[in-house]
């Protein structure tokens, strides 16, 4: 057997955690060979297909604590849309599957998101691609699991940035806001807000007020404290319903930059000197947490043997303090979104932070 691996979308913590489980379980377990696939579906793209040969890897057990991917990975550049030169876009699956088919692959596994999962999906269909699937990405916005690679050290970076800016805050007399990633989903911004006290916690998946979020602060303020935390979420929109992007070039959009129009607008309201912190990429390097070490060993080993029992078109999950496997098409339904009845927003809420209120119209992604 002859199985390939890809990682694929934004990168996060653990991947090479994932890629050195693969290559342990099936070069060791089953004595297969693997391949590694680089750049994503790029990589697939290209004549000759770009590619490694991972089994040496076996005995390289820096790669568990390794950030980044060493196959490198893609967030742009869809093969069934692919950007041209001149500016058209192109069908290019036909050679995703003609590399994948000149690699002499038995099976891949795909390491990505919710949206590589829905190409590589489409791509396995058209195929006949034997494909595993392996959640990752900091926003931890797949459905069917409740943890994807990535999310936990996300989380870690944001608390810590909390960590460090609560002093200073203190000793300055501000209000501190830290924008985080996340995309669509806030569960970075609602983990990181609780670990982190935020004093608001602001995720696209409710409403906020601004008058209600002012009277909060200044709440804090008669309560005794010179200082609060607000942690906000980059897809939450301006108070007219605008998002706040840096890039929206038909591809793809790119959020960032919601922080700074909210510390104008609290800092104005409330009287009080606000300062922002954007996160950014330093949420998705370094050296990933052992949660997520543990998770991206688990979710490896356990895609392999889906291999080795002929079981394809799955993807792997975490539920209920174990890996399980469930349907592709059951995890490609859109991202999922914060629960705003969950234990999460109900123990914000109960901290005392502010996070809005649910909104009127009801959204249609899935909040599993
Ligand atoms: N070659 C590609 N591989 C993967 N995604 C691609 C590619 N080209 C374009 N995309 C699009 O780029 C976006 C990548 O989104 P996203 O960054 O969410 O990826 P992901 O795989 O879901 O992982 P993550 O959420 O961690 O970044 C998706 O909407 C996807 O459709
Ligand atoms: O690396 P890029 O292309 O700027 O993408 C940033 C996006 O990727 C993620 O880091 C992971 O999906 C999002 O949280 C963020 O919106
Ligand atoms: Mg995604």
């Amino acid at each position: 057997m002859r199985i390939g691996i890809l990682t694929s979308g934004g990168d996060c913590a653990g991947l090479n955690a994932v890629i050195l489980a693969v290559v342990r379980r099936a070069v060791l377990g089953y004595g297969w060979d693997v391949v590694g696939i680089r750049q994503g579906t790029h990589g697939l793209m290209q004549d000759p297909p770009q590619a490694i040969d991972l089994n040496d890897h076996v005995n390289n057990d820096g790669m568990l604590r390794l950030g980044g991917t060493i196959l490198g990975t893609v967030n742009k550049g869809d093969p069934f849309h692919y950007p041209m030169p001149d500016g058209s876009f192109a069908d290019r699956s036909a050679e995703v599957i003609a590399g994948y088919n000149k690699l002499g692959l038995d099976a891949l596994i795909g390491v990505g998101g919710d949206g590589s999962m829905a190409i590589l999906h489409r791509l396995a269909k058209m195929g006949g691609i034997n494909l595993v699937g392996i959640p990752k990405t900091i926003d931890n916005d797949l459905a069917q699991t409740e943890y994807s690679i990535g999310f936990t050290t996300a989380v870690n970076v944001a608390v810590e940035a909390l960590d460090r800016l609560q002093p200073t805050a203190a000793s300055h007399d501000r209000i501190m806001i830290l924008e985080v990633m996340g995309r669509d989903a806030g569960h970075i911004a609602l983990f990181a807000g609780v670990a982190g006290g935020a004093d608001a916690i602001l995720i696209p998946e409710m409403d906020y007020d601004l008058d209600a979020l002012t009277e909060h602060c200044l709440n804090i303020r008669k309560r005794g404290r010179n200082h609060a935390l607000v942690i906000v979420a980059e897809a939450v929109k301006r108070d007219d319903g605008s998002a706040v992007t840096q890039e929206n070039d038909g591809q793809k959009i790119r959020y960032g930059g919601i922080g700074h129009w909210l510390a104008d607008e609290l800092g104005a309201r409330t009287g009080w000197e606000t300062r922002v912190t954007v996160l950014g990429h330093v949420q998705r390097g370094g050296i990933p947490s052992p949660r997520d070490r543990v998770i991206a060993s688990a979710f490896g080993v356990h895609a392999v043997d889906l291999i080795a029992e002929g079981r394809f078109d799955r993807v792997v999950a975490w539920s209920k303090r174990k890996v399980i496997d469930v349907d592709m098409a059951d995890v490609i339904v859109g991202p999922r979104l914060v629960d705003t009845n969950g234990t999460m927003v109900s123990t914000a809420k109960g901290l005392g932070a502010y996070l809005g209120t649910p909104p009127k119209t009801v959204r249609t992604a899935k909040t599993v």
